[in-house]
């Protein structure tokens, strides 16, 4: 199969070697020295799962891959806009753009670049980063992806999709209800980048304190309202198994927006502390966790 990675980072470009090692064409889409180093010296993956490198092709511009079958969509969710008109080149009829950012409503944006019917919704548990341009460091034992239809439907195109995922060892589990399987994880992910990136703070040690335990919880708490207020099915189970999640992905462990903010990169605080916001506002849900969170980092990184 012919796969570009369109955003070849932390999470694209390991998900997109794993995949090139089990013989699929795949191609990297990256830029600056990252791009720079996997055209001089080919992708390194130090991970958990084991060690790897690979000479793949990597362009900054997706006109020269030529249309491929399935895109992995892993830019940063400031980027999507941009990197979705990139892409319109190299799709064909039958492209599937299967989507893994961080936030809800990334889906749609795409889809009214690209067409609906091109979107497959998706996220994933895994903790990557950029070790350094060329390098990626995949750091958690969890490294599962769960998509689906926008609209649930179980096709053919999804059911090919989930056996090549799972034939490259990734744990994929192809969902009839992605849109929960999101805001599930839109909980989680809001709330440990909000608890992690403010203490500058790996999971054990946010768990491990009284206070900042606490404070977690509540932030978790506060989107499981704002979900209720907008229509969105989730149970209180399922505000503990987010906690939980934080729990077992073990003590090292930190979001991708407090490596990024660690690198004085550009953080996605407006999707995801920002968005919960939003979302409470629309149905009067009030959010002071998030929107304190959401003040201080959004002032904190305008300072890089
Ligand atoms: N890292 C993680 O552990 C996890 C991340 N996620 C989510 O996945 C998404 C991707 O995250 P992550 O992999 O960490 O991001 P990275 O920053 O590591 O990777 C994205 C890469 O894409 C590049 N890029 C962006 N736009 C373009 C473009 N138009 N053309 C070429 N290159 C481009 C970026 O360049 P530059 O650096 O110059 O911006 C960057 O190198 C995010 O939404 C994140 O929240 C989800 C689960 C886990
Ligand atoms: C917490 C983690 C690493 C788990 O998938 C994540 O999704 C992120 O930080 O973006």
């Amino acid at each position: 199969m012919k796969i570009a990675v369109m955003g070849a980072g932390g999470v694209g470009a390991y998900f997109g070697g794993l995949l090139a090692r089990k013989g699929h064409e795949v191609s990297l889409i990256a830029r600056g020295e990252h791009l720079k180093a996997l055209q001089e010296h080919g992708l390194t993956v130090k991970s958990v799962h084991g060690d790897f490198h690979l000479p793949l092709k990597a362009v900054g511009d997706p006109k020269e891959i030529g249309p491929v079958d399935l895109v992995l969509f892993t830019v940063k969710a400031y980027d999507t806009e941009k990197s979705a008109e990139q892409l319109l080149p190299i799709l064909k009829e039958d492209t599937v753009v299967l989507n893994l950012q961080n936030g809800i409503g990334n889906e749609e944006i795409l889809a009214k670049i690209i067409g609906q019917d091109k979107v497959l919704g998706g996220l994933t548990y895994i903790e990557t980063t950029i070790e350094r341009p060329g390098v990626i460091s995949q750091k958690s034992v969890k490294r599962d992806i769960i998509f689906g239809e926008m609209n649930g439907e179980i096709t053919d195109r999804a059911k090919k999709l989930q056996e090549i995922l799972q034939k490259a060892e990734i744990p994929t589990i192809l969902s009839d209800n992605i849109q929960k399987e999101m805001w599930k994880k839109f909980m989680f992910i809001s709330s440990f980048s909000a608890i992690t990136t403010i203490t500058e703070s790996a999971a054990g040690d946010i768990l491990a304190c009284e206070k900042t335990d606490r404070l977690f919880r509540k932030l978790l708490e506060e989107v499981y309202h704002v979900a209720k207020g907008n229509q969105i099915e989730l149970t209180e189970d399922d505000v503990e198994s987010a906690y939980q999640i934080a729990k077992n992905m073990g003590p090292t462990t930190k979001s991708s927006m407090l490596r990024d903010f660690e690198k004085k990169k550009q953080i996605e605080v407006d999707t995801l502390s920002g968005a919960i916001v939003k979302y409470g506002k629309k149905v009067n849900v009030p959010t002071p966790y998030h929107e304190m969170v959401d003040g201080v980092l959004t002032l904190k990184a305008t300072k890089f």
